[in-house]
């Protein structure tokens, strides 16, 4: 929506800042398969509100798909669209755009995309982002390819229309080794569900069983909610291939050390999701512990900036000793996008998303603790809200480093100039955001909260952390054609 720079309603709407990623899920082997993506995608609507689709495949009917704008909720419960998407074996989407169109404009970006080979269709969804995309989008076009689409993720469609292998799964490996960048693709043919990963494994890709049907899912969350049993991780670099109740693995890509993305464990994932064999909930209370640890301070309440800053803020209270409140309230109804205000709406300053309990605040020094600082228009409103409400003092404590570089991986990040530590020091964004103190976690005591005990391995880190440390694990080819200026060895 168009938004009035500066307004009190500009800061809780959804306006330029980081966002989610898209989410993934995949069925085969149950009767209406399509209900279960339907099901998993609602589980994984954290990751991507701006629409979503579905692709089924029945031997009788071929192949249907329905992609919509908006929530899966309002989409795909409704009985008229569940019925044109018959068969067991079904894919879906949940996105965020990352490239292409943004937003609810352009129905076409929306995926599953389809696409009818010589061997057979195949269906593909990709949560991540192709950094060789506009390359390749280029010289496809150039030798005859013909887009229905604005977004990265169908350069792998046309890839594969391009493949001389006789089977699909042939196929999108030729793709997936000429794409760069971070991927969780899961693909369907007439008969088999496939799932892959990236060689880095920047993105999470899971995989379940109930009975005879398998699932793959970005997260375990999207598993619970059909009482599937979790399994294992897809491995970095690894591919499935399921048919007839058999699943076969394979390595497509050169081996590669993995770099799984650290702000799914900040922000990204559900907290009651399991990554690495731990909840992200428990690396987010630990999170939380690390930051007590790092950055102490005499304070009255510790108060989480709901809901992503929860779970580390319990983690800081029990480590502090400093008593836990709940000081703001986010209005769960408050969805990504909410009819547009009129100017006189806008004026009076709503508080659309956060309200304050000013009975708790009321004389107390506050910490508060949130997951991120990007803009930080965010941070400065909240500050507003709490001094409004009588608190004492005001303490940030950022359960993640400075957002200083933005992501192309998979997250909509702002652009550089416009990432409040690009351009500050940590002293100039406490003074900015106007706060007594402001304290970031470190990336070692980010890494330490997340299982290495010995902390961020500079020479060889677990995790991609470009965001934080402007070291991008693969190069991002589009955007340095456009200009972009990566990390000197002097900053
Ligand atoms: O510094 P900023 O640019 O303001 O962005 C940082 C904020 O953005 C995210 O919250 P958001 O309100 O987008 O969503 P959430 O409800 O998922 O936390 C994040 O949790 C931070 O609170
Ligand atoms: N966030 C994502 O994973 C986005 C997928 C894809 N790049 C798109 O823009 O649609
Ligand atoms: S740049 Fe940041 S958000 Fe993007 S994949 Fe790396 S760690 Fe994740
Ligand atoms: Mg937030």
């Amino acid at each position: 929506m168009t938004l009035l720079p500066g307004t009190p309603f500009d800061c809780f709407a959804d306006g330029d800042k980081l966002k989610e990623e898209c989410g993934i899920f995949g069925a085969i082997g149950l009767t209406d398969a399509a209900n279960f993506v339907a099901l998993g995608l609602h589980a994984l609507q954290h990751r991507g509100q701006e629409a979503g689709g579905i692709v089924s495949h029945d031997p009788v009917e071929g192949f249907n798909s329905a992609r919509r704008f908006g929530y899966v909720r309002d989409n795909f419960t409704r009985a008229d669209v569940m019925a044109t998407l018959p068969g067991s074996l079904a894919i879906g989407h949940v996105r965020y755009s990352t490239a292409g169109s943004k937003g609810a404009t352009a129905i076409r970006d929306v995926q599953p995309f389809f696409g009818e080979f010589a061997i057979g269709g195949c269906a593909i969804a990709h949560n991540g982002n192709l950094t060789n995309a506009a390359r390749l989008r280029k010289d496809l076009i150039e030798r005859g390819a013909i887009f229905q689409s604005s977004s990265d993720s169908e350069c792998i469609i046309h890839l594969m229309a391009r493949s001389m292998q006789k089977t699909q799964a042939e196929r999108l490996k030729d793709a997936l080794r000429l794409v760069e960048g971070a991927f969780s693709v899961i693909a369907m043919t007439r008969t088999k569900l496939m799932g892959v990963r990236d060689p880095l494994g920047v993105r999470p890709l899971v995989l379940g069983r109930l009975g005879d049907g398998w699932f793959l899912a970005s997260e375990t969350c999207a598993l619970d909610i059909i009482g599937a049993e979790f399994i294992r991780e897809i491995e970095p670099g690894e591919m499935v291939v399921i048919e007839d109740g058999v699943l076969q693995s394979s390595r497509p890509f050169a081996p590669a050390k993995s770099r799984f993305c650290i702000f799914e464990q900040v922000y990204f994932s559900r907290p009651d999701s399991i990554i690495g064999g731990r909840s992200v909930y428990e690396t987010r209370r630990q999170i939380g512990v690390e930051l007590a640890r790092e950055a102490p301070i005499e304070a009255d309440l510790v108060c989480p900036v709901p809901d992503s800053g929860t779970p580390a803020a319990i983690g800081y209270a029990a480590e502090s000793g400093i008593q836990f409140g709940l000081g703001i309230t986010r209005n769960q109804y408050m969805g990504r996008t909410f009819i547009e205000p009129t100017e006189q709406i806008r004026n009076m300053g709503v508080r659309l998303k956060l309200n304050v309990n000013k009975s708790l605040i009321r004389g107390k020094r506050v910490i508060l603790v949130d997951d991120s600082v990007v803009r930080g228009t965010t941070s400065r409103k909240i500050k507003d809200m709490i001094l409004d409400a009588g608190a004492a003092e005001v303490h940030f404590r950022i359960a993640s480093p400075p957002t200083a570089w933005p992501c192309f991986y998979g997250v909509d990040t702002p652009e550089r100039s416009k990432l409040l530590a690009a351009t500050m020091t940590e002293d100039q964004m406490r003074d900015w955001i106007g706060v007594d103190s402001l304290k970031f976690i470190s990336l070692d005591g980010l890494y330490r909260a997340a299982g290495e005990a010995q902390g961020r391995d500079p020479a060889a880190p677990r995790y991609c952390d470009a965001c934080f440390s402007g070291e991008y694990p693969i190069a991002p080819a589009d955007k340095l054609d456009q200009g972009f200026e990566m990390k000197t060895a002097a900053e």
